[in-house]
């Protein structure tokens, strides 16, 4: 007969693993049936003995009562804004300056290719695998701690799924919202006389801006990560391709449609590819991130005044955004 530690333990290893292939490998193993029986059992034993609740239990996503305010977080690591490209003439300057600093000559760049999210930059740190703060990019130095919101998010482990985690890891994303999500939120705003938002952007930074994570909890919020900043007790790989496929392996969801690209050219194929598949993925995207894939050559090139030199984004036109 197992202890009600060792049963509580079981049930919450057994969610964090479903709610990884469901959120992070977009491959569910049980019916969604299955997996709120599994929750109810945990809550129901939780509710009989509170006293072994944890905060990183998969019951404990929703705050208990609205903050008056958001407390202060200042980044150690500066979360920066990125330089933009608008043309392909563009993006080969960003490469030959980048060639010329390194000494490259004309030798191909691997680049790490990403569709560009529109939603709000934001810093998840974890202490010893515990999900311990969430915070908003803000001015890029200092955000506002939206811990309670973003533990709310459905697909961001509130434990990360390793056996040796690192003392400290912090993992940086964007938070947005689907158009489906968008539109069923704002159909629901409508039938309650409430407020409707413009678009997905805004929608997801009012969501995260909510002071009572039980609003938050209600709308559709999704997070896909795209870099770490403070990384320690671990040895992270060499490359941004493999440290984003390491953060996938502990549990952090990130985009699908990332790829690497070798070469200028195959970069721009990886352009043109995303502007064709914007209109079918079910998310805004503005245009694309190409990042230099090596980290020893992201240090050498740095960062000019808030921008990486190893980094840029290439926008689409601007889309005609319909009117609602
Ligand atoms: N918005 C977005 O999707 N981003 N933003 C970055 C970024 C910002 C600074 C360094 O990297 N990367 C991706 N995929």
């Amino acid at each position: 007969q197992q202890s009600i530690e060792q049963q509580l333990e079981q049930l919450r290893q057994q969610l964090r693993h479903y709610e990884y292939q469901y959120h992070v490998l977009d491959k569910p193993t049980i019916p969604d049936a299955e997996y709120d029986r599994l929750m109810n059992q945990l809550k129901t034993l939780e509710q009989q003995y509170p006293e072994l609740i944890s905060a990183d239990s998969p019951t404990q996503r929703v705050g208990a009562k609205p903050l008056a305010s958001f407390a202060q977080v200042r980044h150690e690591i500066p979360m920066l804004s990125l330089d933009n490209a608008f043309s392909d003439q563009e993006f080969y300057a960003f490469v030959k300056r980048i060639q010329e600093r390194l000494g490259y000559g004309n030798d191909d760049l691997t680049f790490c290719c990403e569709p560009k999210l529109d939603g709000l930059a934001v810093s998840i740190l974890y202490e010893n695998g515990i999900l311990s703060q969430g915070a908003t990019r803000g001015d890029g130095s200092t955000g506002e701690d939206i811990t309670l919101n973003i533990r709310t998010i459905r697909n961001i482990p509130l434990q990360l799924l390793t056996d040796n985690p690192p003392a400290r890891l912090e993992v940086r994303g964007e938070v947005f919202m689907s158009q489906a999500g968008f539109e069923q939120l704002n159909e629901r705003a409508l039938a309650r006389g409430e407020k409707t938002f413009a678009n997905p952007r805004n929608a997801a930074a009012g969501s995260l801006r909510q002071l009572d994570p039980k609003i938050t909890r209600q709308r559709p919020l999704v997070f896909n990560a795209y870099g770490i900043g403070i990384a320690e007790g671990v040895v992270l790989p060499d490359t941004h391709f493999a440290r984003l496929q390491w953060l996938k392996q502990i549990g952090i969801p990130i985009n699908q449609e990332i790829e690497l690209c070798r070469g200028t050219e195959q970069v721009l194929e990886f352009y043109r590819q995303m502007g064709q598949k914007r209109d079918g993925l079910g998310y805004d995207i503005d245009g694309t991130v190409l990042k230099i894939n090596e980290i020893a050559l992201q240090q050498q090139l740095g960062f000019v005044s808030k921008a990486p030199r190893w980094a840029i984004a290439y926008k689409f036109p601007a889309q005609e955004q319909l009117t609602i």
